[in-house]
Protein backbone atom coordinates (compact mmCIF):
# COMPACT_ATOMS: atom_id res chain seq x y z
CA UNK A 1 0.00 0.00 0.00
CA UNK A 2 1.49 3.43 -1.01
CA UNK A 3 0.91 6.04 0.99
CA UNK A 4 1.78 9.94 0.79
CA UNK A 5 1.96 12.23 3.76
CA UNK A 6 2.64 16.15 3.18
CA UNK A 7 6.29 16.44 4.36
CA UNK A 8 5.00 18.74 7.40
CA UNK A 9 3.39 15.67 9.31
CA UNK A 10 5.00 14.97 12.43
CA UNK A 11 4.63 11.07 13.61
CA UNK A 12 3.15 9.90 9.97
CA UNK A 13 6.11 7.45 9.47
CA UNK A 14 5.86 5.94 13.43
CA UNK A 15 2.43 6.09 12.77
CA UNK A 16 1.80 5.11 9.52
CA UNK A 17 4.34 2.56 7.99
CA UNK A 18 2.78 -0.47 9.33
CA UNK A 19 0.31 -0.10 6.81
CA UNK A 20 2.38 0.56 3.92
CA UNK A 21 5.01 2.91 2.91
CA UNK A 22 5.37 6.18 3.60
CA UNK A 23 6.36 9.03 1.42
CA UNK A 24 6.89 12.14 2.37
CA UNK A 25 6.11 15.42 -0.18
CA UNK A 26 5.99 18.71 0.04
CA UNK A 27 2.24 19.77 0.29
CA UNK A 28 2.01 23.43 -1.42
CA UNK A 29 3.55 21.93 -4.73
CA UNK A 30 2.23 18.01 -4.84
CA UNK A 31 0.89 17.02 -8.69
CA UNK A 32 -1.35 14.33 -10.12
CA UNK A 33 1.51 13.10 -10.87
CA UNK A 34 3.66 12.77 -7.54
CA UNK A 35 -0.19 10.62 -6.10
CA UNK A 36 -0.99 8.90 -9.29
CA UNK A 37 -0.61 5.68 -7.36
CA UNK A 38 -1.24 6.57 -3.84
CA UNK A 39 -3.29 4.36 -1.74
CA UNK A 40 -3.90 6.96 0.99
CA UNK A 41 -3.29 10.65 0.66
CA UNK A 42 -2.18 12.44 4.27
CA UNK A 43 -2.44 16.10 3.38
CA UNK A 44 -2.15 19.38 5.75
CA UNK A 45 -4.08 23.31 4.57
CA UNK A 46 -1.79 24.11 2.00
CA UNK A 47 -2.96 21.19 -0.80
CA UNK A 48 -5.73 21.84 -2.80
CA UNK A 49 -7.48 18.41 -3.68
CA UNK A 50 -9.85 18.18 -6.42
CA UNK A 51 -10.48 16.87 -9.51
CA UNK A 52 -7.34 17.96 -11.13
CA UNK A 53 -5.07 16.63 -8.45
CA UNK A 54 -6.43 13.06 -8.58
CA UNK A 55 -7.12 13.24 -12.19
CA UNK A 56 -4.82 10.39 -12.77
CA UNK A 57 -5.35 8.53 -9.73
CA UNK A 58 -7.80 5.30 -9.75
CA UNK A 59 -7.08 3.45 -6.39
CA UNK A 60 -6.85 5.66 -3.76
CA UNK A 61 -8.93 4.79 -0.93
CA UNK A 62 -8.33 7.40 1.75
CA UNK A 63 -7.69 11.43 1.92
CA UNK A 64 -7.23 12.62 5.51
CA UNK A 65 -6.42 16.30 6.43
CA UNK A 66 -4.47 16.58 9.79
CA UNK A 67 -6.14 19.89 9.91
CA UNK A 68 -9.44 21.34 11.22
CA UNK A 69 -9.64 23.16 8.40
CA UNK A 70 -11.69 21.67 4.77
CA UNK A 71 -11.47 24.81 2.64
CA UNK A 72 -8.78 22.89 0.57
CA UNK A 73 -10.54 19.91 0.09
CA UNK A 74 -13.35 19.28 -2.68
CA UNK A 75 -15.28 16.60 -0.61
CA UNK A 76 -18.30 16.70 -3.02
CA UNK A 77 -15.94 15.70 -5.29
CA UNK A 78 -14.13 12.64 -3.20
CA UNK A 79 -17.50 11.92 -2.48
CA UNK A 80 -18.47 10.86 -5.95
CA UNK A 81 -15.26 9.13 -6.29
CA UNK A 82 -16.40 6.68 -2.82
CA UNK A 83 -13.16 8.29 -1.69
CA UNK A 84 -13.19 7.67 2.08
CA UNK A 85 -12.24 11.36 3.91
CA UNK A 86 -11.55 12.95 7.38
CA UNK A 87 -10.35 16.36 8.95
CA UNK A 88 -9.01 16.07 12.65
CA UNK A 89 -12.01 18.44 13.98
CA UNK A 90 -10.68 20.02 17.50
CA UNK A 91 -7.23 18.55 16.62
CA UNK A 92 -5.22 21.87 17.11
CA UNK A 93 -8.31 23.79 19.08
CA UNK A 94 -6.54 24.07 22.45
CA UNK A 95 -3.22 25.47 20.85
CA UNK A 96 -4.96 28.37 18.86
CA UNK A 97 -6.84 28.99 22.23
CA UNK A 98 -3.98 29.20 23.86
CA UNK A 99 -2.34 31.18 21.19
CA UNK A 100 -4.77 34.31 21.23
CA UNK A 101 -4.66 34.02 24.95
CA UNK A 102 -1.11 34.61 25.57
CA UNK A 103 -1.28 37.53 22.30
CA UNK A 104 -3.98 39.37 24.48
CA UNK A 105 -1.85 39.45 27.37
CA UNK A 106 1.33 40.28 24.80
CA UNK A 107 -1.03 42.92 23.98
CA UNK A 108 -2.59 44.34 27.56
CA UNK A 109 1.90 44.03 28.69
CA UNK A 110 2.90 46.04 25.26
CA UNK A 111 0.16 48.60 26.08
CA UNK A 112 0.06 48.66 29.68
CA UNK A 113 -3.80 47.41 29.83
CA UNK A 114 -5.41 45.07 31.88
CA UNK A 115 -6.76 42.23 29.92
CA UNK A 116 -9.44 41.98 33.13
CA UNK A 117 -11.29 44.97 32.35
CA UNK A 118 -11.40 44.48 28.27
CA UNK A 119 -14.30 42.63 26.90
CA UNK A 120 -13.57 39.99 24.15
CA UNK A 121 -15.92 39.03 21.70
CA UNK A 122 -15.08 35.68 20.07
CA UNK A 123 -16.15 35.76 16.57
CA UNK A 124 -17.34 31.66 15.64
CA UNK A 125 -17.42 29.20 19.13
CA UNK A 126 -16.84 26.10 18.01
CA UNK A 127 -13.58 24.37 18.93
CA UNK A 128 -11.29 26.70 18.59
CA UNK A 129 -13.56 29.84 19.93
CA UNK A 130 -14.40 27.90 22.85
CA UNK A 131 -10.77 26.60 23.80
CA UNK A 132 -9.86 30.42 24.03
CA UNK A 133 -13.13 31.22 25.81
CA UNK A 134 -11.99 28.47 28.71
CA UNK A 135 -9.01 30.44 28.75
CA UNK A 136 -10.83 34.00 29.41
CA UNK A 137 -13.38 32.28 31.47
CA UNK A 138 -10.67 30.95 33.91
CA UNK A 139 -8.84 34.29 34.04
CA UNK A 140 -12.32 36.11 34.38
CA UNK A 141 -12.17 37.91 31.06
CA UNK A 142 -15.88 38.99 29.97
CA UNK A 143 -16.80 37.52 26.80
CA UNK A 144 -19.10 37.84 24.26
CA UNK A 145 -19.88 34.94 21.97
CA UNK A 146 -20.71 35.73 18.04
CA UNK A 147 -22.04 31.92 16.23
CA UNK A 148 -25.56 32.30 14.40
CA UNK A 149 -24.82 28.88 13.25
CA UNK A 150 -25.04 28.02 16.72
CA UNK A 151 -27.63 30.50 18.00
CA UNK A 152 -30.44 28.69 15.44
CA UNK A 153 -29.28 25.28 16.42
CA UNK A 154 -30.49 25.98 19.93
CA UNK A 155 -26.90 25.51 21.84
CA UNK A 156 -27.69 27.09 25.53
CA UNK A 157 -24.71 29.99 25.59
CA UNK A 158 -25.95 33.18 24.68
CA UNK A 159 -25.00 34.32 21.46
CA UNK A 160 -24.86 37.98 20.15
CA UNK A 161 -24.51 39.45 16.08
CA UNK A 162 -21.42 40.00 15.15
CA UNK A 163 -22.51 44.25 14.79
CA UNK A 164 -22.73 43.59 18.68
CA UNK A 165 -19.52 42.24 19.24
CA UNK A 166 -17.97 45.18 16.89
CA UNK A 167 -20.23 47.66 19.35
CA UNK A 168 -19.23 46.08 22.39
CA UNK A 169 -16.12 43.86 21.94
CA UNK A 170 -12.88 45.53 23.23
CA UNK A 171 -10.88 42.51 21.23
CA UNK A 172 -12.26 40.55 18.69
CA UNK A 173 -10.42 37.14 18.20
CA UNK A 174 -12.38 35.25 14.79
CA UNK A 175 -12.67 31.31 14.71
CA UNK A 176 -14.91 30.72 11.81
CA UNK A 177 -13.87 28.11 8.96
CA UNK A 178 -13.75 30.28 5.55
CA UNK A 179 -17.07 29.95 3.48
CA UNK A 180 -17.74 31.71 0.26
CA UNK A 181 -21.36 30.87 0.16
CA UNK A 182 -24.72 31.04 2.28
CA UNK A 183 -26.26 32.96 4.56
CA UNK A 184 -23.43 33.06 6.88
CA UNK A 185 -20.51 32.67 4.47
CA UNK A 186 -17.56 34.22 6.32
CA UNK A 187 -15.05 35.25 3.13
CA UNK A 188 -14.59 39.21 4.09
CA UNK A 189 -16.81 38.67 6.97
CA UNK A 190 -14.39 42.22 7.94
CA UNK A 191 -14.98 44.36 5.28
CA UNK A 192 -13.79 47.79 4.72
CA UNK A 193 -17.34 48.84 6.41
CA UNK A 194 -16.78 46.32 9.51
CA UNK A 195 -13.42 47.44 9.74
CA UNK A 196 -14.04 51.11 9.92
CA UNK A 197 -16.39 50.91 12.80
CA UNK A 198 -14.09 48.84 15.07
CA UNK A 199 -14.02 50.29 18.45
CA UNK A 200 -11.52 52.92 19.33
CA UNK A 201 -8.34 51.17 20.53
CA UNK A 202 -10.02 47.38 19.64
CA UNK A 203 -7.89 44.68 19.32
CA UNK A 204 -8.66 42.42 16.40
CA UNK A 205 -6.88 38.64 16.52
CA UNK A 206 -7.23 36.65 13.48
CA UNK A 207 -5.97 32.96 13.97
CA UNK A 208 -8.73 31.36 11.46
CA UNK A 209 -7.68 31.92 7.72
CA UNK A 210 -6.85 34.95 6.37
CA UNK A 211 -9.67 35.57 3.57
CA UNK A 212 -11.86 36.17 7.03
CA UNK A 213 -10.87 39.85 6.92
CA UNK A 214 -10.52 42.01 3.30
CA UNK A 215 -6.47 42.27 3.96
CA UNK A 216 -6.43 45.30 0.77
CA UNK A 217 -9.11 47.20 3.42
CA UNK A 218 -6.97 46.20 6.30
CA UNK A 219 -4.01 47.82 4.89
CA UNK A 220 -6.00 51.30 4.10
CA UNK A 221 -8.01 51.60 6.90
CA UNK A 222 -4.92 50.73 9.46
CA UNK A 223 -3.25 53.91 7.39
CA UNK A 224 -5.50 56.42 9.26
CA UNK A 225 -6.62 54.05 12.33
CA UNK A 226 -3.61 53.65 14.35
CA UNK A 227 -5.58 53.15 17.19
CA UNK A 228 -6.47 49.25 16.23
CA UNK A 229 -4.07 46.60 17.27
CA UNK A 230 -3.29 44.17 15.50
CA UNK A 231 -2.14 40.01 15.75
CA UNK A 232 -2.20 38.23 12.11
CA UNK A 233 -1.45 34.69 12.45
CA UNK A 234 -3.36 33.80 8.99
CA UNK A 235 -3.27 35.99 5.41
CA UNK A 236 -5.29 36.85 2.71
CA UNK A 237 -3.13 34.97 -0.41
CA UNK A 238 -0.59 32.70 1.74
CA UNK A 239 1.98 32.57 1.48
CA UNK A 240 2.33 35.98 0.21
CA UNK A 241 0.91 38.29 2.50
CA UNK A 242 0.44 41.87 1.99
CA UNK A 243 3.70 43.45 2.67
CA UNK A 244 3.11 46.80 3.23
CA UNK A 245 0.19 45.00 5.97
CA UNK A 246 3.00 43.71 8.34
CA UNK A 247 4.47 46.76 10.17
CA UNK A 248 1.24 47.65 11.22
CA UNK A 249 0.19 44.40 12.71
CA UNK A 250 1.70 44.10 16.55
CA UNK A 251 2.05 40.27 16.63
CA UNK A 252 2.52 38.28 13.08
CA UNK A 253 3.08 34.97 12.09
CA UNK A 254 2.86 32.48 9.68
CA UNK A 255 -0.58 30.27 10.37
CA UNK A 256 1.34 28.25 12.99
CA UNK A 257 -1.44 29.77 15.81
CA UNK A 258 -2.37 25.44 15.71
CA UNK A 259 1.34 24.39 15.93
CA UNK A 260 1.44 22.78 18.97
CA UNK A 261 3.16 19.29 19.33
CA UNK A 262 0.39 17.86 20.66
CA UNK A 263 -2.00 19.22 18.06
CA UNK A 264 0.37 18.26 15.43
CA UNK A 265 0.24 14.68 17.41
CA UNK A 266 -3.80 14.66 18.03
CA UNK A 267 -4.16 15.77 14.10
CA UNK A 268 -1.92 13.14 12.80
CA UNK A 269 -3.46 10.65 14.96
CA UNK A 270 -7.12 11.48 14.47
CA UNK A 271 -6.05 10.22 10.46
CA UNK A 272 -4.72 7.22 12.33
CA UNK A 273 -7.85 6.34 13.63
CA UNK A 274 -9.58 6.35 10.78
CA UNK A 275 -7.46 4.33 8.32
CA UNK A 276 -7.36 1.75 11.04
CA UNK A 277 -11.01 2.09 10.88
CA UNK A 278 -11.16 1.69 7.75
CA UNK A 279 -9.00 -1.16 7.40
CA UNK A 280 -10.21 -3.31 10.20
CA UNK A 281 -6.45 -2.53 12.45
CA UNK A 282 -6.67 -2.65 16.20
CA UNK A 283 -5.13 0.64 17.44
CA UNK A 284 -1.92 0.07 18.85
CA UNK A 285 -0.68 3.32 20.29
CA UNK A 286 -2.00 6.22 21.59
CA UNK A 287 -1.23 9.72 21.42
CA UNK A 288 1.03 10.43 25.09
CA UNK A 289 3.35 7.56 23.53
CA UNK A 290 4.34 9.98 20.92
CA UNK A 291 4.92 13.01 22.88
CA UNK A 292 8.29 13.94 24.01
CA UNK A 293 8.65 14.84 27.52
CA UNK A 294 8.84 18.71 28.26
CA UNK A 295 12.23 20.77 29.18
CA UNK A 296 10.59 21.76 32.38
CA UNK A 297 9.83 19.25 34.87
CA UNK A 298 7.59 21.53 37.33
CA UNK A 299 7.36 25.29 38.29
CA UNK A 300 6.52 25.83 41.73
CA UNK A 301 4.40 29.22 42.72
CA UNK A 302 5.29 31.39 45.08
CA UNK A 303 2.88 33.91 45.50
CA UNK A 304 0.00 35.08 43.65
CA UNK A 305 0.59 35.65 39.80
CA UNK A 306 0.10 39.75 38.54
CA UNK A 307 -0.91 39.78 34.84
CA UNK A 308 2.71 40.06 33.93
CA UNK A 309 3.70 36.49 36.22
CA UNK A 310 0.98 34.98 34.12
CA UNK A 311 2.44 36.34 31.34
CA UNK A 312 5.94 35.04 32.28
CA UNK A 313 4.00 31.50 32.99
CA UNK A 314 2.47 31.46 29.51
CA UNK A 315 6.15 32.59 27.82
CA UNK A 316 7.30 29.13 28.87
CA UNK A 317 5.58 27.26 27.04
CA UNK A 318 5.09 29.77 23.91
CA UNK A 319 6.83 33.33 23.43
CA UNK A 320 5.42 34.80 20.58
CA UNK A 321 7.85 37.50 20.24
CA UNK A 322 10.56 34.60 18.54
CA UNK A 323 8.00 34.13 15.88
CA UNK A 324 7.08 37.58 15.41
CA UNK A 325 10.37 38.61 15.07
CA UNK A 326 11.70 35.69 12.44
CA UNK A 327 8.23 36.19 10.11
CA UNK A 328 9.38 40.32 9.44
CA UNK A 329 12.73 39.34 8.35
CA UNK A 330 11.63 36.34 5.79
CA UNK A 331 11.92 37.18 1.83
CA UNK A 332 8.40 36.09 1.13
CA UNK A 333 9.00 36.40 -2.59
CA UNK A 334 11.38 33.58 -1.87
CA UNK A 335 8.21 31.83 -0.16
CA UNK A 336 9.65 31.99 3.20
CA UNK A 337 6.88 32.03 4.82
CA UNK A 338 6.22 28.30 3.96
CA UNK A 339 10.32 27.59 4.97
CA UNK A 340 9.17 29.25 8.49
CA UNK A 341 5.77 27.15 9.08
CA UNK A 342 8.27 23.77 7.76
CA UNK A 343 11.19 24.80 10.11
CA UNK A 344 8.90 25.70 13.19
CA UNK A 345 9.95 23.90 16.43
CA UNK A 346 6.47 23.18 17.72
CA UNK A 347 5.37 24.72 21.15
CA UNK A 348 4.32 23.09 23.60
CA UNK A 349 0.23 23.16 25.11
CA UNK A 350 0.14 24.73 28.83
CA UNK A 351 -0.63 21.03 29.47
CA UNK A 352 2.84 20.42 29.42
CA UNK A 353 3.92 22.24 32.40
CA UNK A 354 2.99 20.99 36.00
CA UNK A 355 2.64 23.60 38.84
CA UNK A 356 3.05 22.92 42.34
CA UNK A 357 2.06 24.76 45.16
CA UNK A 358 -0.84 25.98 44.47
CA UNK A 359 -3.06 27.84 46.53
CA UNK A 360 -6.96 27.14 46.58
CA UNK A 361 -7.47 30.41 44.93
CA UNK A 362 -5.20 29.79 41.88
CA UNK A 363 -7.05 26.78 41.06
CA UNK A 364 -7.82 28.70 37.67
CA UNK A 365 -4.57 27.93 36.30
CA UNK A 366 -5.87 24.22 35.87
CA UNK A 367 -8.91 25.16 34.24
CA UNK A 368 -6.72 27.33 31.98
CA UNK A 369 -4.55 24.46 30.63
CA UNK A 370 -1.72 23.88 33.16
CA UNK A 371 -1.52 20.33 34.66
CA UNK A 372 -1.69 19.66 38.36
CA UNK A 373 1.07 18.32 40.21
CA UNK A 374 -0.15 14.57 41.50
CA UNK A 375 0.05 14.21 44.87
N1 LIG B 1 -4.29 29.39 12.43
C1 LIG B 1 -4.29 28.09 12.57
O1 LIG B 1 -3.24 27.48 12.70
C2 LIG B 1 -5.59 27.34 12.60
C3 LIG B 1 -6.70 27.81 11.95
N2 LIG B 1 -7.89 27.12 12.01
C4 LIG B 1 -9.04 27.68 11.30
O2 LIG B 1 -10.03 28.01 12.27
C5 LIG B 1 -11.29 27.58 11.79
C6 LIG B 1 -12.21 27.32 12.96
O3 LIG B 1 -11.77 26.16 13.65
P1 LIG B 1 -12.71 25.45 14.73
O4 LIG B 1 -13.10 26.43 15.76
O5 LIG B 1 -12.03 24.24 15.19
O6 LIG B 1 -13.93 25.07 13.84
P2 LIG B 1 -15.38 24.66 14.32
O7 LIG B 1 -16.06 24.11 13.13
O8 LIG B 1 -15.31 23.83 15.55
O9 LIG B 1 -16.02 26.07 14.72
C7 LIG B 1 -16.28 27.09 13.82
C8 LIG B 1 -17.50 27.82 14.30
O10 LIG B 1 -17.72 28.95 13.47
C9 LIG B 1 -19.12 29.14 13.36
N3 LIG B 1 -19.43 29.99 12.22
C10 LIG B 1 -19.52 29.68 10.91
N4 LIG B 1 -19.83 30.77 10.19
C11 LIG B 1 -19.93 31.80 11.07
C12 LIG B 1 -20.22 33.19 10.93
N5 LIG B 1 -20.50 33.74 9.76
N6 LIG B 1 -20.21 33.95 12.05
C13 LIG B 1 -19.93 33.41 13.27
N7 LIG B 1 -19.70 32.09 13.46
C14 LIG B 1 -19.67 31.31 12.37
C15 LIG B 1 -19.66 27.73 13.24
O11 LIG B 1 -21.03 27.65 13.57
C16 LIG B 1 -18.77 26.98 14.22
O12 LIG B 1 -19.35 26.89 15.50
C17 LIG B 1 -10.99 26.34 10.94
O13 LIG B 1 -12.00 26.12 9.97
C18 LIG B 1 -9.67 26.69 10.32
O14 LIG B 1 -9.91 27.34 9.10
C19 LIG B 1 -8.00 25.99 12.75
C20 LIG B 1 -6.94 25.48 13.41
C21 LIG B 1 -5.62 26.08 13.34
O1 LIG C 1 -6.03 22.97 11.31
C1 LIG C 1 -6.13 23.92 10.51
O2 LIG C 1 -7.18 24.22 9.93
C2 LIG C 1 -4.94 24.75 10.23
O3 LIG C 1 -5.04 25.86 9.84
C3 LIG C 1 -3.61 24.11 10.47
O4 LIG C 1 -3.17 24.22 11.77
C4 LIG C 1 -2.62 24.68 9.52
O5 LIG C 1 -1.48 23.90 9.47
P1 LIG C 1 -0.97 23.23 8.11
O6 LIG C 1 -1.96 22.20 7.77
O7 LIG C 1 -0.95 24.22 7.01
O8 LIG C 1 0.35 22.67 8.46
Amino acid sequence: MKIIADANMPFAEELFQQFGDVHKLDGRSMTADDVKDADILLVRSVTTVNSSLLAANSKLKFVGTATIGTDHIDQDFLKSKNIEFSNAPGCNAIAVGEYAFTTMLELAHKYGEVLKDKTVGIVGAGNTGSALEKCLKAYGVNTLLCDPIKAEQGEPRKFVSLEAVIEGADVISLHVPLTKEGEHKTFHLLDEAKLKQLKHNAWLLNCCRGEVIDNQALTRVKKYREDIKLVLDVWEGEPYPIEALIPTVDFATPHIAGYSVEGKARGTFMLYEKVCQLLSKPVKTSISQLLPEFFISKVQLDANLTQLDLLRLMRLVYDISDDDRSFRQLDFSNKEFDVMRKAHKHRRECSALTISSVEESQNWLFELGFSREQA
